[in-house]
């Protein structure tokens, strides 16, 4: 049977099949795909095969074909020697949450979250939330942001999750895939997810895995259903969306606006930093990239503290 591993537990894994039954699954064999070590061979979104077994009452399915995967998202492990943990597989998109204030969300934030999931393969869509607590000044921000971040291809949206402003589109956008919420705590990814469907708590399940946690060192993903077909995978204790390796040399190829212009550039290995002739800084000088897209770039490739902030009111805009 081929099925949806909607939820793992690290030995066991329970899987939807086609004909929409959840069986529990275990793992036979070994499974590698593409060369990924990791501590987990199945995750959350893969699309598996499997055969079921009947022992004495139980039904249970052996897990033994892996689908390749379009995309995956992994975690690092700090403590295993950077072992890797794949969270989650086969998503088709990801939204950012975003809040001017209460909490901020800075643009270098968002910036890393877009370039990691372009690396990822994952299309994300940013979502600018709260719009009913705004003044005037900060609508005119958001609407800044959104007009930048449209420019260079990236699908915007100011909603309320409180007075519901929009979340019909946010739903129009979910039906028939599969997708993940990120933002910082706070930034209203429960309400929101509450306010698209009502049936899913996943508060609930975020406090039964936090109890989980306490006896695991690992929080586990799990994918619900959504009755509007459409399908939400959570992620309890993952706040942010990993970051992947990556050569200072590729990081600009991560920045849609900045990927186009290299060609322009007179050394094929420009990193736009220091090298003469480079489109990039010509480009900037004309005001046709953003100052913030720059500094988050910047601070990318020379590895400087995630968290440092950035002034977005020097922006040239
Ligand atoms: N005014 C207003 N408040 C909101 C909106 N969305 C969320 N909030 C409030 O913001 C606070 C945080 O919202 P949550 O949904 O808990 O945020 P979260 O992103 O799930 O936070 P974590 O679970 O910590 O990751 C709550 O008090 C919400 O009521 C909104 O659109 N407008
Ligand atoms: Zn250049």
């Amino acid at each position: 049977m081929k099925g949806i591993v909607y939820k793992s537990t690290g030995s066991w894994y329970t899987v939807k099949s086609d004909g929409g039954d959840f069986y529990n699954c275990r793992i036979k064999g070994k499974f590698r795909i593409k060369g990924i070590k990791s501590t987990n061979p199945v995750a959350v979104g893969d699309a598996v095969n499997f055969d079921v077994e009947t022992i004495g009452d139980d039904t249970i399915g052996i897990i033994n074909k892996i689908e390749e995967r379009k995309n995956y998202i992994i975690r690092k492990s700090v403590n295993l020697s950077k072992q890797t943990h794949i969270i989650a597989a086969n998503l088709d998109q990801v939204f950012l949450l975003v809040t001017l204030n209460n909490p901020p969300t800075h643009t270098i934030f968002i910036d890393r979250f877009l370039v990691t999931a372009k690396a990822y393969q994952i299309p994300a869509i940013l979502v600018f939330n709260k719009i009913d607590t705004y003044s005037e000044e900060e609508r005119d921000e958001v609407k800044y942001l959104a007009a930048m971040y449209r420019e260079i291809g990236y699908t915007c949206v100011g909603i309320s999750a409180v007075t519901g402003k929009n979340v019909d589109t946010i739903k129009e956008w979910m039906v028939g895939k599969t997708s993940m919420f990120s933002g910082h705590s706070g930034v209203g990814k429960s309400t929101l997810i509450n306010a698209i469907d009502p049936n899913l708590n996943l508060k609930t399940a975020q406090i039964s895995q936090q109890h989980l946690q306490g006896q695991h060192t690992t929080t586990f993903a799990e994918m619900y259903d959504m009755d509007f077909g459409a399908r939400i995978i959570d992620t309890p204790g993952i706040k942010g969306f990993g970051i992947v390796d990556m050569e200072k040399e590729e990081i600009g190829d991560y920045f849609p606006e900045l990927f186009k212009l290299k060609q322009d550039c007179k050394f094929n290995n420009c990193i736009h930093i220091d090298e003469p002739k480079c489109a990039v800084k010509d480009a900037l000088e004309e005001g046709k990239i953003a100052w913030s897209r720059y500094q988050s770039y910047l601070q990318m490739v020379k590895g400087e503290d995630e968290n440092y902030r950035v002034d977005i009111h020097e922006e040239k805009k």
